[in-house]
């Protein structure tokens, strides 16, 4: 298998990937034409930030199975055309967070004290004291807009100071700030209150701009703003004005909205310092986002599952074990009654009750999914895409869970319906972890999910499951297991065979001549 490394990445990430036996190559930046033509003969690409990864240059990597970020931000990827094609994007979550922390720190000391300025000029051969008096950090406002793990490391940091630490970030809870010795409030109280204001929130459509001309002007004119997260949060014209009028006293700037950038009219504001995207440039940082992403590279590729998925639910250590085998269970209903549904499938529901319902559940979501859609889609829907192709296929999905248990530990219900028919299936995992099918329709069974199975509704009397067993036999095809359910003496039930071998179309037209049978169904599980 073959592995695209672009934008310099770390040997150490390289080494990784070739002691799992996997080819690579390695580049620099690649420009978007040029992925899109090189991309088709590739399993995995890794990227940075440099290298955009566009809709149109994943549009014809029919191998590509995953796209590694080493690095945090993911806003040079496509993720939405990534997961609608079923690849997998996976990033490097905590290698450079102290790197870029630490980043932070330093321009806010340089930006305090005019350090870039003064070695420019001292360089020229100028020695100036009177321009250059600073201010300290001390007894200052920070202002954290995301307090992620970037923004935590900055305020533990900014602690040691003697700062005053505040923090906007909507989707932090208020002791975890507390703990940090951070006051959470609201964006315009931060912007208002801050001495210092920086920014540690991703690139997305709800923070592009966040800082405009509006919010900017509610920053004290003695205020000084840091950006080690992304240009684009920061309206750049925006920030010309205010440092140009005297309603801002400063900037620092690793990141910009076009990268690179080597002309600018803020490079040419004395009270803004500026470094090339240099957050998560330390060789502490690149080795072990290269290693981190790396792995999961190897992971995937492998069949594995991944630690830093970013466009599927990540499921970690022991709670992936408790899930795995009803990963298998969810897939093997899904497809069940795909198979079983006659027309198209308009809405589907998961149900989980029991232990495991206090668990994180939406992976079985998208199990259940790839399930139902693989027969009919077969290998075009995945475990990343399912969700979306499910959605564009106009399937109303629903997922409920409750602790409440019944007769089992955990019971999984899924029903799926259509325009005429609907089915209801009942699944639970036995104690060896196998999966066993407990329920077909309000019949109670237990059948095991595998291989080739016939479902045979019918009326209960005598005289029928020997006919339908001689059915079978008669064309040499052996039964390795039979189930019958019902619900009363007499009424409707349902038989449900596990068959060696491949059950021809003959058969099925036999067992449908037997009295007393409504309908046989064939499925491969
Ligand atoms: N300059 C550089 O070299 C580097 C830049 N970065 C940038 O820093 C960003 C943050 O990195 P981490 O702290 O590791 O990520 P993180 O995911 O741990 O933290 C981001 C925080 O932002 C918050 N957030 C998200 N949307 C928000 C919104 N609309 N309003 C307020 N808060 C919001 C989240 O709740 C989260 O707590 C990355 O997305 C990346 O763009 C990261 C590493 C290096
Ligand atoms: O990890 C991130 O989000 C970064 O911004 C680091 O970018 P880089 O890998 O240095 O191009």
């Amino acid at each position: 298998m073959r592995v695209l490394a672009l934008d310099d990445i770390d040997i150490q990430g390289i080494k990784v990937l070739k002691e799992a036996g996997l080819e690579v190559e390695a580049r620099g930046k690649m420009a978007e034409e040029e992925l899109k033509n090189v991309l088709p003969a590739f399993d995995a690409l890794i990227v940075r930030s440099a290298t955009k990864v566009t809709a149109s240059a994943l549009a014809g990597a029919k191998r590509l199975r995953i796209i590694g970020r080493a690095g945090v931000g993911i806003d040079n990827i496509d993720v939405e055309a990534a997961t609608e094609k079923g690849i997998l994007v996976v990033n490097a979550p905590e290698g450079n967070t102290i790197a870029a922390a630490e980043h932070t720190l330093a321009l806010m000391l340089a930006l305090a004290r005019n350090i870039p300025q003064a070695s420019a000029l001292l360089k020229q051969g100028i020695w100036e004291k009177k321009k250059f008096v600073g201010v300290e950090l001390r007894h200052k406002t920070l202002g954290i807009l995301g307090l992620g793990k970037i923004g935590s490391e900055v305020a533990r940091r900014a602690r040691a100071f003697d700062m005053r630490l505040l923090a906007y970030d909507p989707y932090v809870a208020p002791e975890q700030a507390e703990r940090l010795g951070v006051a959470l409030l609201p964006l315009e109280e931060v912007l208002k209150q801050a001495d210092f204001l920086t920014l540690h929130l991703p690139l997305t459509r709800d923070t592009y701009h966040l800082l405009d001309r509006e919010k900017l002007s509610l920053l004290k004119p003695t205020a000084r703003l840091l950006n080690v997260a992304r240009g684009g949060i920061v309206d750049e014209e925006a920030l010309y004005e205010a440092l140009t009028s005297g309603r801002l006293a400063g900037a620092a700037l690793d990141v910009f909205e076009e990268e690179p950038l080597t002309e600018s009219p803020l490079f040419k504001l004395d009270n803004v310092i500026v470094t090339p995207h240099l957050g998560a440039s330390t060789a502490e940082a690149q080795v072990a986002v290269a290693v981190e992403v790396a792995q999961d590279v190897v992971r995937c590729l492998k069949g594995e599952p991944v630690l830093n998925a970013v466009n599927i639910p990540v499921v970690r250590g022991q709670a992936m074990e408790t899930l795995r085998p009803y990963l298998k269970l969810v897939e093997r209903l899904g497809s069940f009654l795909s198979q079983l549904m006659e027309g198209p499938i308009l809405e589907a529901e998961l149900s989980t009750s029991g232990e495991l319902a206090q668990h994180e559940l939406s992976p079985l979501t998208n199990a259940f999914l790839k399930g139902l859609l693989r027969p009919l889609l077969g290998e075009a829907v995945n475990y990343v895409n399912a969700p979306v192709v499910a959605r564009k296929r106009g399937i109303r999905i629903r997922e409920n869970k409750t602790q409440e248990m019944g007769y089992y530990t955990t019971l999984i219900t899924a029903t799926v319906k259509g325009r005429r028919e609907g089915h209801t299936v009942a699944g639970a995992v036995n104690q060896r972890g196998e999966p066993r099918l407990v329920g077909l329709n309000g019949y109670s069974l237990d059948a095991e999910l595998e291989g080739h199975m016939l479902v045979v509704p019918h009326i209960d009397k005598p005289r029928i499951i020997g006919p339908v067993g001689l059915a079978i036999g008669d064309y040499g095809i052996n039964i390795a297991g039979m189930q019958v359910g019902r619900r009363e003496a007499g009424g409707e039930a349902v038989m449900i065979l596990r068959i060696d071998s491949e059950v021809p179309r003959e058969v099925l037209g036999a067992i449908r001549q037997v009295d007393g049978v409504l309908d046989v169904r064939y499925l491969r599980l």
